[in-house]
């Protein structure tokens, strides 16, 4: 190891861990989550639903395969979620200075430093864990040298820093999509971008009721969904329409918001690769990638919507539909990145919607 210094955890029940430095010798405040994906921290790191998080990995040894080199896919990254680091801090066990993979170009320390995003490792993440499942979710800082005030990045409007300012447009193809950013995972216009789609992206608050389009998308994104109030706005107009609309995550949580139901909090979120849902009405479950704090509270749901997928795990609203017109969300990420792609068919389900919607005008 070139570099040992000591930092520390601190979470806001007083809990204070000391550990090693990794990555940016700095020191940063958010909130403290946990993941139980095995893999995928390129993709993790650079989503930017992680915004203003502390995200501590489960797995034991991280580092050990390093760090991709960008390449593009049209004028997206081919191969990260955007175009950089998005978490506050990353807190792991054993940290992996050594990496072999035949796509590495640097280190998962380095890349931090890039960014000034600090690690702490030699961390018990398994007692943590269970810290962070019995009590919650918990604000956190690492402390390097200089002492910082802990911050709830829930108060603040994420979407709105992380949504990239102006209209572009990517691919060509029959359908035309628009896809409202709010902090999208680039894997999800790739996935577009594979299915004969012309997409128009738009920034979080930007009024795409007036443009023609075929179908509507709403992206993931950081933080609390009530702070998206402007996107919940336009939202609204659209549901009064009947264009095909098709929201993953924050999307769907905006969807039952602007449909007049409510969201809430979890105790410590959904964070993982391997997360089952059913599909309601059937037998049918799948194994989906999630990343998400907050969800629909399918009680408040009005009438003429329902529950689409259901946590087998905790029973919590995973996707919401309205039962005559052709709007559908999901609460977890069916574009995966990292994760199984076993639920990647809902794009292809979105696309032939608006295909009929188109055929029936
Ligand atoms: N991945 C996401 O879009 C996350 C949505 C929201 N910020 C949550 O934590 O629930």
């Amino acid at each position: 190891m070139s570099e040992l210094k000591q930092v520390k955890l601190v979470l806001e029940d007083g809990t204070e861990i000391v550990g090693k430095s990794f990555g940016a010798f700095t020191s940063a405040a958010g909130e403290v989550v946990f993941s139980t994906a095995m893999t995928g921290y390129p993709e993790n790191l650079t989503d930017p639903s992680f915004a203003g998080q502390i995200l501590v990995l489960t797995y034991p040894m991280v580092g050990n395969y390093g760090v991709p080199g960008e390449e593009l896919y049209e004028s997206i990254s081919q191969i990260f979620e955007s175009d950089k680091i998005h978490i506050a801090g990353l807190v792991v066990n054993y940290y992996s200075e050594e990496h072999s993979h035949w796509n590495a170009t640097k280190s998962l320390g380095d890349w931090l430093s890039e960014y000034n995003i600090p690690g702490i490792f030699d961390v018990d993440t398994r007692m943590l864990t269970k810290k962070l499942r019995e009590k919650g979710a918990m604000l956190g800082k690492i402390v390097a040298e200089e002492d910082v005030p802990l911050h709830d990045p829930n108060l603040d409007n994420l979407v709105a820093q992380v949504s990239q300012p102006g209209v572009q447009h990517y691919g060509t193809g029959q359908h035309r999509i628009v896809l409202v950013d709010c902090g999208t995972k680039t894997n999800i216009i790739r996935c577009f971008l594979e299915r004969d789609v012309e997409l128009i992206r738009v920034p979080w608050d930007y009024d795409f009721t007036t443009l023609d389009y075929d179908g509507l998308f709403l992206s993931n994104g950081p933080g609390d969904p009530k702070m998206c109030t402007a996107t919940i706005g336009h939202l609204q107009t659209a549901l009064q329409q009947d264009k095909p609309i098709f929201g993953i995550c924050l999307g769907s949580q905006l969807m039952g918001l602007a449909a007049g139901g409510d969201t809430f909090k979890l105790k410590y979120g959904h964070r993982s690769h391997n997360q089952p849902v059913k599909l309601t009405g059937t037998q049918r479950s799948y194994i989906t990638s999630q990343n998400h704090g907050f969800a629909v509270d399918t009680d408040t749901l009005p009438a003429e919507w329902t529950m689409l997928f259901e946590n087998l795990n905790d029973g919590t609203c995973e996707g919401i539909k309205h039962k005559t017109k052709p709007f559908f969300s999901t609460q977890f990420h069916p574009e995966a990145a990292g994760g199984p792609q076993d639920t990647e068919f809902l794009f292809d389900d979105f696309l032939k919607v608006v295909a009929e919607y188109k055929a029936a005008k």
